[in-house]
């Protein structure tokens, strides 16, 4: 069987469309997990879930209070410390990460940046004593901890923050302070009510210097009582958009007292006597970022993926409207508008999960290089991932709006549950660095690497800049996705430069770096795009180039063909200056038969990242294909439907009425 997903029982319109799937869905499950062995431990671990009942979600989600769904999510985790060793290796991040997508889901829970930052911060920031310390005790859950940087005043600028951590020789102590109400920790996840510990980032000062945000391990809770400690004040920000199950909070420190040691020394230190070493690098302590932008790539390619397993199979057993078979209605997926809507976030989704697994792999090399002293790799890798995260956040969100609107009304429906994957997802455009302000870090970069050339250095060019140095040719567009690399490489390379000309130009003109900059910032945010939407086209195409397998690297090279002609497209008015307007028709034309070309494959490519069941949460995205049974039985379970007659009418709406009638 190709399709591993058909079942007895299934909807029959969506076991047609996994018999027409033409390879193998496990095959590609290992391609997008990269490898067999952890395609294989993924089902795995969701068949072992299967098996412990406390574990299954005690109510939808969408039924939930937020209260019950933090109180659903700390159940879980004190039933999952039961297992640990026994569902997963707990060495492994992604395994850890698989088990917490499928029991916990995405709202967020206790743990939430416990792994993703907590842990990260004392690898990367802790040394070796600190670590002994405090590592084992994270990594035992021992101990809850966040990662609490932002300020109500400040979350982009980090030289402005606030809160001051000022040491004092004669006691050997940090004093940690919140001056003012803007300098209150806002936003921190988990921070409101489940961490007790926090790497806290505040500006160091020594004998009235100021030496900018650093990292310090702090206490916030008695371990025993879990009462917030004398000299703290924590608590929850309220409801947000979405990711509710989080308690994302807010922390205040009134003169409150650290041990020196209690700073994470790896990269700088305070002596007892206040003498500071500096980093090797000055950006070292933004480390735990750039570990969460070098996953963002894959973790919003997998959101993206979630709400297009929705999409794809709820469009595969819509039936509506007639094409030329007038005795039965059409799948809604056999429209070309419908697929235009959504196979363009398939490939976008594949291509993000490819460039998320090289980010991730530079962020752990990085680490070892940084350990070793080596620190040149980080402003390549601050870079890529400040453009990735910010053309991948956007691009994402703009693809579950798109598959929610492509389920119609029910698309609206809590039952797909597709908005609250909008509502997670479309944060990332913001944590982890806003990213108008993201895409203009990157465009620092660009900027220096056009510098680089105008200077005769084209040889010091960062990786994946060689291409500004080089000369515009032209383009054969049918010779296959390289033209389109081709087509991009020229679009981003014209617009580097000009965004670089005009800022010089400003600054030749009088004005000063920083308003020459601003007024330059929409073309070079522009530019960053161009360039990241190439990154990833390259990485899209050298990934499904090394491909082996002929009937996985096939329908993926069909991929890689809507990709490439939909990205040109999607970029117009930048293409148009290196090819023509009847090549675009031309291109246009592509699109529409690379949609056709896969349209067959549409459902098994989306069954191929194994989203189980539980993990999607989705009443109307569920893989049996039932939708319409699914969704009464889903309605009928509303909270409100549980009465024939609620309170408030015989409170309200019937004594309004009974007066009306008088
Ligand atoms: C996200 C989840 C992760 C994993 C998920 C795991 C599992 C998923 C399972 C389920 C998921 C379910 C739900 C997820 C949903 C919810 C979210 C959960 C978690 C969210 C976590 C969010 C945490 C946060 O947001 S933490 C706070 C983040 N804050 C920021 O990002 C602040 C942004 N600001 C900055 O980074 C800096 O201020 C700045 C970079 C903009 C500027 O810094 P600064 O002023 O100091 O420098 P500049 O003067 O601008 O630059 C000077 C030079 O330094 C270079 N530079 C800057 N930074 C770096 C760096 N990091 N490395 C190297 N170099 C750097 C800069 O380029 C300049 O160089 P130049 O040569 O002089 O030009
Ligand atoms: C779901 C979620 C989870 C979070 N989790 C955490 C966490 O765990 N820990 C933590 O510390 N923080 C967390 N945050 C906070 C988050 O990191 C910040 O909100 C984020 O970095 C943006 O900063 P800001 O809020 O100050 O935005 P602002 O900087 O105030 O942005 C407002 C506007 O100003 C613009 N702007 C600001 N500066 C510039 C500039 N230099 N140039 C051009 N435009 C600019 C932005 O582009 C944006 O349009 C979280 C936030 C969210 C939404």
């Amino acid at each position: 069987m190709l399709n591993k997903s058909i079942m007895d029982g299934d909807n029959p319109d969506l076991t047609e469309e996994r018999m027409k799937g033409a390879f193998d869905t496990d095959k590609m499950a290992a391609v997008i997990y990269g490898s067999e062995k952890f395609a294989i431990r993924r089902r795995e671990i969701t068949e072992s879930i299967s098996r412990i009942p406390q574990l299954a979600d005690s109510k939808p989600f969408s039924f939930m209070t937020r209260e019950e769904k933090i109180s659903e999510s700390c159940r879980k985790l004190s039933v999952l410390s039961e297992h640990w060793n026994q569902l997963i290796d707990t060495n492994n991040e992604e395994e850890a990460l698989h088990l917490y997508r499928e029991v916990l889901g995405l709202e967020g829970h206790a743990f939430s940046l416990h792994e993703t930052m907590f842990i990260p911060s004392l690898v990367a920031q802790a040394n070796d004593e600190q670590q002994e310390k405090w590592l084992g005790r994270a990594k035992r859950r021992e101990i809850i901890g966040c990662y609490a940087q932002t300020e109500m005043g400040h979350g982009t600028n980090l030289r402005a923050l606030e809160t001051t951590a000022t040491y004092y020789p004669s006691t050997q102590e940090f004093i940690l302070h919140t001056p003012t109400e803007t300098a209150l920790k806002w936003w921190p996840g988990a921070l409101g009510k489940s961490s007790n510990y926090a790497v806290v980032v505040a500006d160091l000062v020594i004998r009235d210097t100021h030496y900018g945000a650093h990292p310090f391990m702090v206490q916030l809770r008695d371990e025993k009582t879990h009462n917030p400690l004398p000299g703290i004040t924590v608590g929850d920000i309220g409801p947000k958009m979405a990711f509710n199950g989080a308690d994302n909070g807010f922390l205040g420190f009134n003169q409150y007292k650290l041990p020196r040691d209690h700073m994470l020394m790896r990269h700088s230190r305070v002596e007892e006597n206040g003498t500071y070493t500096k980093p090797p690098h000055a950006k070292i302590g933004y480390s735990s970022m750039v570990k969460v932008r070098s996953r963002m790539a894959m973790d919003q390619g997998l959101f993206m993926v979630s709400a297009l397993v929705i999409a794809v199979r709820y469009s595969a057993v819509r039936r509506q409207g007639f094409l030329d078979d007038k005795s039965r209605e059409v799948k809604v997926l056999d429209y070309q508008t419908q697929q235009h809507r959504l196979f363009p976030s398939i490939a976008r989704a594949y291509a993000f999960i490819f460039c998320g697994f090289e980010t991730i792999q530079l962020y752990d090399q990085l680490l070892i290089d940084v350990k070793n002293g080596d620190t040149s790799g980080m402003s390549d890798l601050h870079a890529l991932t400040s453009g990735l995260k910010s053309v991948v956040t956007h691009q994402t969100g703009e693809g579950i709006e798109q598959a929610r609107m492509a389920c119609g009304g029910h698309g609206y429906s809590m039952a797909s549950y597709i908005s609250e994957i909008y509502g997670v997802a479309i944060g990332g455009c913001t944590y982890e660095g806003e990213n108008m302000v993201m895409l203009l870090q990157l465009a620092r970069y660009l900027v220096k690497s056009v510098e680089l050339v105008k200077t005769g250095k084209s040889k010091e060019l960062g990786p994946m800049m060689n291409y500004l140095a080089e000369p515009d040719t032209q383009i054969d567009l049918t010779s296959g996705p390289e033209a389109y690399v081709k087509v991009f490489q020229h679009a981003a390379r014209r617009q580097v430069w000009k965004a670089t000309d005009k800022f010089h130009q400003l600054m030749e003109s009088g004005q000063s770096r920083d308003i020459a900059w601003n007024n330059s910032a929409v073309e070079l945010t522009r530019a960053s795009r161009l360039h990241t939407r190439l990154y990833i086209m390259e990485t899209f195409i050298r990934r499904v180039s090394s491909i082996s397998d002929v009937s996985i690297k096939k329908v993926l090279i069909d991929l890689v063909n809507v990709h490439v002609n939909y990205e040109v497209l999607d970029i117009g008015t930048y293409a148009l200056e290196h090819v023509s307007s009847t090549q675009l028709d031309s291109i246009r034309s592509q699109l529409y038969s690379s949609l056709d070309t896969l349209r067959p494959n549409a459902v098994s490519l989306i069954d191929s990242f194994q989203i189980s069941d539980m993990q999607l949460r989705s009443v109307l995205g569920r893989r049996d294909g039932h939708v319409y049974t699914n969704l009464f039985e889903w309605a009928k379970a509303s909270p409100l439907n549980q009465t024939h007659v609620l309170p408030s009418v015989n409170q309200y709406l019937k004594p309004m009425m009974d007066k009306a009638k008088l």
